[in-house]
């Protein structure tokens, strides 16, 4: 099947590249004017990172492997502080680039590092996990996690293009590939519902990189985020609404001391902001029901321990919709219609941890 190009509007342009074997639009996106490139990977995907090394190679640059810690562990400033000290003495300059290849960590990583060093060079991403290619490396938040909370410290600063090699895919951890499905999931009660019919129809094979619609959920997703950020890059509105169910899930990671799946904390934060819709009057309960019906038929969590919510309560405060001492929330209306929940009362906020507490 040919490869499905999807461009990403706004400012600059560009474009993610789906497919498989689509190694070969690298260059075009690293450029004409560049001489080096780092190779910045998850340190245990040599097997992916290798043909990218060498595609980059064959097409005449200077190319060098930067491997990184796997998985959240790469979100570390320590990590970061290693990658400009090593891009330095790589001798990279602002004509230059960095690919950055791995999951969602990873690109988040290696685009933050793109976006500090020199003030902001150029940043090339091939997600290799199914979250990564339809979410994190699509949009150009980058960053990284500090004790204090996820995601703190990080820049917009999106890609000149992105690569999602579908074949990478089959290596992947079911547990892994499910979390990934959150976001997917996420993107159809926000914008597609066709996604939600999708899963429903064939829970087994949405959980299984060889699902007989994994390229449609896929591109579905992409197009999802692509028509978000490409009208708001910085979230001064319209991007608030990836956020859905990300205020609890941050809190939870931040507990979990970021060694709980992004997308299993993000599923729970999903049922929990339905049920804030519900208790607030906004949301039938047949659509809280679908979230957990729907989520659970791929194997993602629904619920969490009833005797987290003073600290996740606390956490929740710094989320970065807050506006000072006000909490703000990502809801549905519908299925398809996010709003704004702002400033709920402590006791709403309490009442909707009650119903996903376990
Ligand atoms: N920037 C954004 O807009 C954005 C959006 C969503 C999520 N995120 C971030 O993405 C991160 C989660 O990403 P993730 O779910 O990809 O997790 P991850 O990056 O931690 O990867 C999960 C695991 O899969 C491994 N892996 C990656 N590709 C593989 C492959 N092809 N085969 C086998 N193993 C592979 C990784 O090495 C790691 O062990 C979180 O930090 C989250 O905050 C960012
Ligand atoms: O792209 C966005 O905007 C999102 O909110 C997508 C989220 O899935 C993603 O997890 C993002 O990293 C969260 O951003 P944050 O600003 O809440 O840290
Ligand atoms: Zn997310």
């Amino acid at each position: 099947m040919s490869a499905a190009t999807i461009t990403v509007g706004g400012a600059d342009p560009y474009d993610v590249v789906i497919g498989t074997g689509v190694l070969g639009a690298l260059p075009g996106m690293v450029g004409p004017k560049a001489r080096t490139v780092a190779v910045v990977h998850a340190a245990r995907l040599t097997a992916i990172s290798g043909p990218v090394v060498h595609a980059l190679e064959e097409a005449g640059y200077a190319v060098h492997a930067v491997p990184v810690p796997d998985g959240e562990a790469a979100k570390d400033v320590a990590v970061l502080a290693g990658l400009w000290s090593r891009f330095a003495r790589l001798g990279l300059t602002r004509t230059d680039a960095v690919v950055g290849v791995g999951g969602g960590a990873a690109t988040d990583l290696a685009g933050f590092a793109a976006a500090s060093y020199l003030r902001g060079i150029r940043a090339v991403l091939v997600p290799t996990t199914l979250l990564a290619m339809v979410d994190a490396a699509v949009g150009g938040k980058t960053g990284i996690d500090i004790p204090e909370g996820k995601n703190l410290v990080g820049a917009f600063h999106p890609p000149a293009g992105v690569v999602c090699d579908l074949a990478t895919l089959v290596t992947m951890d079911r547990a892994d590939y499910v979390s990934g499905l959150a976001e997917v999931v996420k993107a159809g009660f926000i914008a597609d519902p066709r996604i939600l019919e999708l899963v429903e129809d064939d829970p087994d094979g949405a959980a299984r990189p060889d699902g007989p619609h994994t390229r449609e959920l896929i591109e579905r997703a992409v197009r999802v985020k692509a028509d978000v950020v490409g009208a708001d890059l910085k979230e001064a509105g319209l991007r608030e609404i990836l956020n859905y169910g990300h205020t609890l899930a941050h809190a939870i990671e931040k507990a979990e001391e970021y060694r709980f799946r992004h997308g299993y904390a993000v599923a729970i934060g999903m049922v929990y902001a339905a049920e804030l819709a519900r208790l607030a009057g906004r949301l039938p309960q047949s659509a809280v029901d679908r979230h957990r019906a729907v989520l659970a038929s791929v194997g993602l969590p629904v619920s969490y321990p009833g005797g987290a919510w003073p600290e996740l309560r606390a956490t929740m405060s710094i989320d970065k919709k807050s506006r000072g001492a006000t909490l703000r929330f990502i809801v549905l209306d519908a299925v398809g219609e996010p709003g704004r929940l702002e400033g709920p009362d402590e006791k709403l906020l309490e009442a909707a941890y009650q119903e996903v507490a376990r």
